[in-house]
């Protein structure tokens, strides 16, 4: 047994190893995928061991007449859990609570099946999750949410109801400046707060001679809104409605001004780039930027073919990964026409083997 009891079974927490030699391991498993094309140091970025996450997902599990937290568990489809160290304390201090709410309500009990957690410096959101018609209980809801403190969100098949408020508030402490966010509870996010801080300002330290930014895949500006104070001009997209209206939202909460956010798939922008014109486009001339760095942050499935082609056009490519395999398929790749110059690796999920990376990239004279 490790740092938690459920450690091993309950298929998150896998990586049973003091977490020294969870560095080694997550640095060695790098360097020996990567040592062929980056031979300099893999800086390494360590998180907090325990309440490192503020966002998490649980089953509830009816057994009898009784109500538990559960994960699909690696020997037991239902795992009970009465206890989560890795969630931030705020979500570890809640869930007890919530549970004995739920236990001690015959209506808010039936037929509950989810419960997911989403903390920020000063907000708690909980979404509970259930098979049966959410509006019969609307008044159970308010009240649990009340007597809780906490926005909360109910869902089931077609229908949501919201109690508090849906958006989170966030700030982040980036190279000594405070940054303000506001999120909805649907919005990636990155789920080690810290990290993600210690994420944005090595980015920050390792820009040279910036002169505009294009960034894709941008969410609701996480990096985009602090790397703006670096840049002349930031052209960013991202798929999601939502991300963009709180993107928005974001620079106003931080003046930033010289930001131009795209509800775009990065295939369009990619077109438009190519001369295709698009209505969003139409007060945005392309031409006007002199983009000196390309920041991506795609999903697991990495960049496909066609974005990899297009950022190689680009002298500097700074790389954000959360899956080392499509990272490593796209920078063989890039590597035809660009050098590594950075490889730092940050530890956004301890005790697991999941590792994020950014990788710089500069173009061969
Ligand atoms: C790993 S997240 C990164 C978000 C942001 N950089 C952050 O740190 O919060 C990837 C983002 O890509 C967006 N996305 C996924 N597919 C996309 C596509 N084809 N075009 C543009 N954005 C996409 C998702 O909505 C998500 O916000």
């Amino acid at each position: 047994m490790g740092f938690c009891k459920h450690l091993g079974e309950c298929g998150s927490c896998t990586l049973n190893l003091p977490y020294y030699e969870q560095i080694s391991y997550k640095k060695e498993f790098i360097k020996e995928l990567f040592g062929q094309i980056y031979s300099g140091d893999f800086e390494f970025f360590g998180s907090s061991k325990t309440g490192y996450r503020i966002r998490a997902e649980f089953g509830l599990y009816h057994e009898k007449n009784d109500l538990f937290y559960t994960m699909n568990g690696t020997k037991q489809r239902h795992l009970k859990i009465d206890e989560c160290l890795k969630v931030d304390s705020k979500i570890a201090n809640l869930m007890p609570h919530l549970l004995n709410e739920l236990k001690n309500s015959d209506k808010l009990k039936f037929k509950v099946f989810g419960a997911e957690f989403i903390a920020t410096k000063n907000d708690i959101l909980v979404i509970l999750l259930y098979h049966r018609n959410i509006l019969e209980i609307q008044n159970e809801l308010l009240n649990l949410s009340q007597n809780l403190g906490v926005n909360l969100i109910a869902r089931s098949r077609g229908k949501k109801l919201v109690f508090g408020s849906e958006n989170l508030n966030e700030s982040l402490l980036i190279n000594g400046r405070e940054f303000k966010y506001t999120f909805e509870s649907g919005a990636f996010i990155q789920p080690n707060k810290s990290v993600n801080e210690q994420m944005i300002s090595w980015v920050l330290k390792n820009i040279d001679r910036p002169k505009d930014l294009l960034e894709m895949y941008c969410g609701y500006g996480n990096f985009t809104i602090p790397l703006s104070f670096k840049f002349r001009a930031v052209l960013a997209n991202e798929i999601s409605k939502n991300a963009i209206k709180n993107a928005l939202k974001n620079c106003e909460l931080n003046g930033a001004l010289n930001i131009e956010f795209l509800r775009m798939d990065s295939d369009d922008l990619m077109s438009a780039f190519n001369g295709v014109s698009f209505n969003r486009l139409k007060d945005i001339n392309l031409n006007d930027f002199d983009i000196s760095h390309i920041l991506v942050d795609p999903p697991r499935a990495g960049l496909s073919k066609e974005v990899v082609r297009f950022i190689k056009n680009y002298e500097n490519i700074i790389y954000v990964s959360c899956n080392p395999l499509t990272l490593k398929e796209n920078l063989d790749e890039i590597c035809k026409t660009h050098k590594v110059v950075k490889f730092a690796l940050f530890d956004q999920f301890p005790h697991t083997k999941h590792v994020e990376s950014i990788v710089i990239l500069k173009k061969y004279k």
